[in-house]
């Protein structure tokens, strides 16, 4: 089966001891709590559609300059030949409050009461190496949307070097 390949966004507000999370309202991952992303277009680079994702689905502002690129994830999901290719943003200054959209409730969470129980079964494998501020990469292998066949993460030295050999 040949696998094609799409580049999604996810990026993580942080302001204290808190991380923002958006309840999902509608489409992939509904009625999930995750970070702010979505599809890059053709006519964007990485960085502005992580900007353009979490302006979209929260209305906070921030700048690419500010966006941290803390991690890459790959998903794919049996039967299905699309592979996920997640580039993971975080930030600490941005402009605005988060307000609810179309698309997303926005809440802050104390970092030690994330909703695990209500986000991707990933997010409590990978979370705490992002908490813990590693960078990493990490490939999962879904049964369904709730069933992971295998997984495998790596914490890396930095993300350029990564992405040197990483295609
Ligand atoms: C499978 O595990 C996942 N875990 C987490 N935490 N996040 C994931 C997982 N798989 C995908 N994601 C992220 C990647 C993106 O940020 C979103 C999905 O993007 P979406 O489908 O909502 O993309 P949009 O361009 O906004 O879609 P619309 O065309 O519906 O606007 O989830």
């Amino acid at each position: 089966m040949t696998i094609l390949k799409k580049v999604y966004t996810l990026v993580f507000l942080r302001k204290d001891n808190k991380i923002l999370l958006g309840l999902k309202k509608r489409g992939f991952g509904v009625n999930k709590w995750n970070g702010f992303g979505g599809k890059v277009e053709p006519n964007e680079t990485i960085l502005e559609a992580a900007a353009r994702e979490l302006k979209e689905e929260s209305c906070v502002d921030v700048k690419t300059s500010e966006l941290q690129n803390i991690a890459h994830l790959e998903f794919t999901f049996e039967g299905d030949p699309t592979m996920m290719d997640v580039r993971v943003f975080s930030a600490n200054v941005f402009q605005g409050e988060p307000k609810e959209t179309e698309e997303m409730i926005p809440k802050w969470f104390e970092l030690n009461a994330i909703p695990y129980n209500d986000m991707w079964p990933d997010d409590n494998i990978w979370f705490p190496l992002m908490l813990s501020g590693k960078l990493f990469y990490g490939i999962f292998n879904f049964k369904g949307f709730n069933t992971i066949l295998n997984y495998n993460i790596q914490e890396l030295e930095s993300m350029e070097a990564f992405y040197k050999i990483h295609k």
